[in-house]
């Protein structure tokens, strides 16, 4: 069996999509912010694989909250690899493109080095290195940008506020790679399988969405495809305050993940297939 941790998250949904017989423990079941329960859930289940799509996610509430979210972000997953470690079984866990300084202009290569620039990132990263500390079987995957038709992200809140309003005002100096939850579960199970027989790929790797564009860009996209009537207007990250910086440059180079067979999704084809489903469900 395999063990995901994460049950309402927007790539534990796409997970349950994919993988129904996987079992998923939500927060009633293994709470992050108490690490040793996460071990115990891990023994207690014996998976063969384990997959953790839990996370603490809002990045500016970060800022204010950053030992909580280094507790569920940073210690939690360290507890999740040494009990895979103990059992001989590989973990999958996700990680961000936050935990780069968004420096130039080129991709970002996994054995770069890493200089979160917030709370947030610093977190993630405290994860990443736990998780390697561990010694076991272990995929670090980094993902950008996520949407999906679930939970909050980027996609749903332009439609909401492109129904509304005549014009918005988006960043246009944050360049990347939108996501879809659907194309990391998908990465996620496939690595999973394949990590039980070849340990010796464990590492960081790149998956993100192409081609790379800006916020403003993707919001064009959006309103484009759910055929609202709404302009974007291009706007460079001063003149859009928020408490956590964010990287300009997001871009990740996803080479290495054809070692498991997987290329870049194409996020324009995946956001079609999100904005037709949230379509389906009103
Ligand atoms: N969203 C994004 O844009 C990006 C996300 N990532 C990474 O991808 C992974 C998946 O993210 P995504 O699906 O978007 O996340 P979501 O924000 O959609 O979901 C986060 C999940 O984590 C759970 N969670 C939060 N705190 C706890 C806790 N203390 N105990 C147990 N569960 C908890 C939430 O449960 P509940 O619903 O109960 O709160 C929820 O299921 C994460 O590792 C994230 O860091 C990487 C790059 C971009
Ligand atoms: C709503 C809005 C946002 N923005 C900007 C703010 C920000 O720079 C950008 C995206 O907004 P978000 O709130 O979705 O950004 P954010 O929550 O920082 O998204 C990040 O989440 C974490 C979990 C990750 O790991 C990252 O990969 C990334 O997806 O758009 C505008 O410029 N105009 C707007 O009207
Ligand atoms: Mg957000």
């Amino acid at each position: 069996m395999i063990l995901v941790f994460g049950q309402s998250g927007q790539v534990a949904q796409e997970l349950a999509r994919l993988s129904p017989d996987a079992m998923f423990l939500g927060r009633d079941q293994a709470d992050l912010s108490d690490p040793d329960a996460c071990m115990d859930a891990i023994r207690a289940h014996a998976p063969r694989a384990v997959i953790n799509a839990a996370a603490y996610t809002a990045v500016d509430k970060a800022e204010d909250e950053e030992a909580l979210a280094t507790t569920i972000n940073g210690t939690a997953p360290a507890s999740m690899a040494q009990a895979c470690t103990e059992l001989g079984v590989p973990l999958v866990h996700i990680s961000t493109d936050y935990v780069f300084d968004g420096s130039g202009e080129q991709p970002f290569t996994p054995d770069q080095p890493t200089a979160p620039l917030g709370a947030y990132g610093r977190s993630k990263l405290a994860g990443e290195m736990g998780v390697r500390a561990a010694g076991g079987a272990h995929a670090i995957l980094r993902t950008s940008w996520v949407f999906s038709a679930h939970g909050n992200n980027f996609v749903k809140t332009m439609l909401r506020l492109g129904t509304d309003r005549d014009t918005l005002r988006v960043v246009a100096d944050q360049i990347g790679g939108p996501t879809s939850a659907r194309a990391i579960a998908h990465a996620c199970l496939t690595i999973a399988e394949k990590l039980q027989e070849h340990p010796d790929l464990s590492g960081i790797y790149h998956f993100s969405g192409a081609p790379a564009t800006s916020w403003a860009g993707f919001a064009r996209a959006i309103m484009a495809i759910a055929g609202l009537d709404c302009q974007i207007e291009d706007i460079p990250s001063t003149e859009f305050p928020t408490p956590a910086q964010r990287p300009l440059n997001s871009r990740m180079d996803c080479a290495t993940l054809a070692r498991f067979g997987l290329a870049q999704p194409d996020w324009h084809a995946d956001l079609r297939d999100v904005i037709a489903e949230l379509k389906g469900k009103a």
